[in-house]
C-alpha cells in the first residue's frame, strides 16, 4: 500500500509501474525497481529514468521499516528535498539528474546516521552545505556537484574516517576548504568550477586571496594595496610559467605523437587468429603462441629498469606531464621512450579499448592498455586513482605498473602475464594448457579468484562497484595457474555511457531496473565459477548473446531437474571422488547467479563457502 500511495502521488511520463499491482506480493521480483531483503520486506526502491515528476510524500514510504535504498535519479522530479530524514534507517538517496531545489536546513541530516551513500548531484539546490552532512559517521560517498550551493565547506567530522568520495564540483563554495579534507590520504575529492575555494586541497593560498571576496573584513589600509600588488604579481608569475608549460607540452606532443603512430605501425604483420569455440576472437602473433608453448623468453618478468634512468622522457616516479607515471615500481621503472622502442603486438580488443604486448629491451614484457573515453577524471584526481590501484598488492590481483594520461589518450601499463587468461586457457585451445586443468588446478583458480574478489571488495569496499568487469579474460594465470585479477575498479575512471560496456552491466538486475551494486560482483563470480566447471563459454559474455551457451540457463535447470553431473565438464568429471565437491561448487555459483540479487550471496559468504571446499 506505500508503494502504491507513492506510485499514484507521481507521474510517470516515461515507461509504466504498471507491475506494482494492489494483491500481488512487491517481493515476488515482479514488481519493477524494488529490492527485498531475504524476499521479505522491501528494502529498496530503484525507479530511475521513468520520467518521474512531482514532489515525492515521504510519509508514503515511512511505513516501509526496512527501506534501505531510495534510488530515483534521473527523473524530472521537482520541489526541496523531500523528508527523507523521517526514515532513519536510509543507508543510500540518490536523486541526481532532477530539478530539485530550494536550500536545504542546516539540521536536516542529524538523525539520519546510518547515511552512506547521498547523491544529490545535478539539482538546482542553492545555499550552504548543511553541516549535519558531514557530522555523518558512516558517510561514504557525498557527491553535489552542478547544484548552486554557495558559502563555505563545513568541516568533516573527525570520527568520520569512511569518507572516500566527494564531489563538490560546479558550485559557488567559497573560502578555505578544510583541513579535515585536505588531510585525507585516501579521499578522492572533485572541487573544481567553484571559483572562489582556497587552501591545500585546491592549490591556492588563501593569503594570496583578497578577503572581500568572501565578503571578509577588508584589511587595514595599506593592506589591501599590499594584497592587490601580490594579486597582480602571481597573475603574472602565472602566466608566464603557462606560456612555458604550453610550449613544453607542445615539443613534447610532437615527439610524443610520432611514438604513438610508431607503437601503432609495430603491430606485427604475421598476426593470426585463435578462434575461441563458439565465442570471441583472439588475436595473438604467431610468435608468442610458439613461446607459450615452449620457452617464455616472451614473458620474462625479469626486473630491471631501463637504462637505470638515463632514458630521457619521464623516468618512474617524476613523470613529466603527458609521460609514463610509474605507479608501482616492483618490476622496475621505465619511460615512454623504452615503451616506443619496445616490440609491440596487439593482443586483443576489448569492450573498453584495446591491447598490446610490448617487450622492453631489458626483456620486461607488459602490456598497454589503451582504454576508450577514460576521461571523467582530471589528470590529478585520475592520479591519485592510479597510485591508489598502484599501492595494491595480494597474490591474486594484478597491481598496474604505469599509466600515461593525456585529454586524448589514456593508457594503464602492467605486467605481462605469460600464461594469458582464464579465457584463453578454457576455451582458447585444446592444448597442453587445457589438460593442466584438472579439478585441482581449477579449484586453486576459483579459490585464488574469491581470495582476490574479497580483497578488492574490502579495499573498494566504497565504490559501486569494486571490480565491475569481472569476466576470465581479466583473470590472468601465473606459471603455477596462481590467478590474477586484472582490470579491477575502473568504475570512476568512466563517463557513464562507456561504464556500461563493463560486464558487470549484463546482470538480471541491470537489464530491468539499470541497478548495479557490489552484488552485481557476486553475479560475475557466479558465471566464473560455472564457466570453470563446465568448461563452456558463457554466452552471456556476448553483447548479441548469440554464440556461447546460455550458462544460466543451463546450471538452473539441471539444478531443477537434479541433473548437476551433466554440466560438469567431461574433462574433470572422470575424477570421481571429487564430484561432490565439484557438485558443492556448482551450487555456490547457482547461489552467485539468482537474478533478484537480494536471493543472491553476499562476497563474503561467497568466499566462506568456496573457501570450504576441499580437493
Ligand atoms: N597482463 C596481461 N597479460 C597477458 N594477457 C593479457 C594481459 N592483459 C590482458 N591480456 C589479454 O589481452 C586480451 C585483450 O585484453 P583486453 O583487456 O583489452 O580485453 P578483454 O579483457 O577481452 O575486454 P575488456 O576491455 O572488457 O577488459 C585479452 O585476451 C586478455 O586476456
Amino acid at each position: 500500500e506505500p508503494l502504491l500511495r507513492f506510485k499514484n502521488s507521481v507521474k510517470i511520463t516515461k515507461g509504466d509501474l504498471n507491475s506494482w499491482r494492489l494483491g500481488t506480493d512487491p517481493c515476488n521480483g515482479k514488481w519493477f525497481g524494488i529490492y527485498c531483503q531475504k524476499g521479505v520486506t522491501v528494502s529498496g526502491i530503484h525507479v530511475t529514468r521513468l520520467g518521474l515528476s512531482g514532489t515525492i510524500n515521504v510519509d508514503d514510504l515511512n511505513a516501509l521499516p526496512n527501506l534501505k535504498t531510495v534510488r530515483l535519479d534521473n527523473n524530472l522530479l521537482s520541489g526541496p528535498l523531500p523528508h527523507f530524514f523521517k526514515i532513519r534507517g536510509l543507508k543510500s538517496i540518490m536523486l541526481s539528474n532532477n530539478t530539485f531545489s530550494g536550500e536545504i536546513p542546516d539540521d536536516f541530516f542529524k538523525d539520519m546516521t546510518k547515511l552512506k551513500r547521498l547523491f544529490l548531484d545535478n539539482n538546482q539546490f542553492v545555499g550552504k552545505i548543511p553541516t549535519s552532512i558531514m557530522q555523518l559517521p558512516h558517510l561514504e560517498e557525498l557527491h553535489m556537484q552542478g547544484n548552486k550551493f554557495s558559502g563555505e565547506i563545513p568541516p568533516l567530522i573527525e570520527t568520520n574516517k569512511n569518507l572516500k568520495s566527494l564531489d563538490l564540483s560546479n558550485n559557488q563554495l567559497e573560502g578555505e576548504v578544510p583541513a579535515s579534507f585536505s588531510d585525507r590520504k585516501d579521499l578522492v575529492m572533485k572541487l573544481d568550477g567553484n571559483a572562489n575555494l582556497c587552501g591545500k586541497a585546491v592549490n591556492i593560498d588563501c593569503e594570496s586571496i583578497d578577503p572581500k571576496e568572501f565578503g571578509g573584513d577588508p584589511p587595514a589600509s595599506g593592506g589591501s594595496n599590499r594584497t592587490t600588488m601580490n594579486v597582480v604579481l602571481l597573475a603574472i608569475t602565472f602566466l608566464i610559467m603557462c606560456c612555458i608549460v604550453v610550449g613544453f607540452i607542445k615539443k613534447q606532443n610532437k615527439k610524443r605523437n610520432s611514438g604513438f603512430r610508431k607503437l601503432d605501425k609495430e603491430r606485427p604483420s604475421d598476426v593470426v587468429e585463435v578462434t575461441v569455440p563458439e565465442s570471441t576472437t583472439v588475436k595473438r602473433s604467431t610468435e608468442s603462441s610458439k613461446k607459450r608453448g615452449g620457452n617464455s623468453e616472451g614473458g620474462s618478468t625479469k626486473k630491471g629498469s631501463s637504462h637505470n634512468g638515463k632514458s630521457g622522457g619521464g623516468r618512474g616516479g617524476g613523470g613529466g606531464m603527458g609521460d609514463i607515471i610509474m605507479v608501482n615500481t616492483d618490476k622496475g621503472s621505465f619511460g615512454l621512450p623504452d615503451l616506443m622502442k619496445a616490440a609491440a603486438e596487439v593482443l586483443g580488443n576489448g569492450s573498453l579499448g584495446s591491447a598490446y604486448k610490448a617487450v622492453m629491451a631489458n626483456g620486461l614484457a607488459v602490456v598497454v592498455k589503451r582504454i576508450r573515453d577514460m576521461n571523467k577524471l582530471a589528470s590529478e584526481p585520475f592520479d591519485v586513482e592510479m597510485r591508489r590501484l598502484g599501492k595494491i598488492r595480494h597474490p591474486n590481483v594484478l597491481t598496474p605498473l604505469a599509466y600515461h594520461y593525456r585529454q586524448e589518450e589514456k593508457l594503464v601499463v602492467s605486467e605481462y602475464m605469460p600464461k594469458s587468461s582464464l579465457l584463453y586457457i578454457l576455451h582458447g585451445d585444446r592444448g597442453i594448457h587445457h589438460s593442466e586443468l584438472t579439478w585441482e588446478t581449477r579449484l586453486k583458480i576459483i579459490q585464488g579468484v574469491a581470495h582476490g574478489m574479497q580483497f578488492l571488495h574490502e579495499e573498494f569496499a566504497s565504490y559501486e562497484l569494486p571490480h565491475g568487469n569481472l569476466k576470465s579474460s581479466n583473470i590472468l594465470l601465473s606459471e603455477t595457474y596462481e590467478p590474477l585479477i586484472s582490470d579491477y575498479a575502473f568504475l570512476p575512471f568512466l563517463q557513464p555511457s562507456n561504464a556500461q560496456a563493463m560486464f558487470a552491466y549484463k546482470t538480471p538486475e541491470f537489464a530491468q531496473s539499470q541497478e548495479v551494486s557490489h552484488k552485481s560482483d557476486v553475479y560475475c563470480l557466479g558465471i566464473i565459477v560455472l564457466e570453470i566447471l563446465t568448461g563452456k563459454f558463457p554466452s552471456q559474455y556476448l553483447n548479441t548473446g548469440k554464440g556461447g551457451i546460455d550458462i544460466v540457463e543451463w546450471v538452473q535447470s539441471s539444478i531443477a531437474e537434479h541433473k548437476e553431473e551433466e554440466v560438469i565438464d567431461p574433462e574433470i568429471v572422470n575424477n570421481a571422488g571429487s564430484v561432490p565437491q565439484m557438485l558443492e561448487m556448482l551450487r555456490i555459483g547457482a547461489a552467485c547467479i539468482a537474478s533478484n540479487p537480494d536471493e543472491r550471496l553476499d562476497m563474503r559468504e561467497t568466499v566462506r563457502r568456496i573457501e570450504q571446499v576441499k580437493k
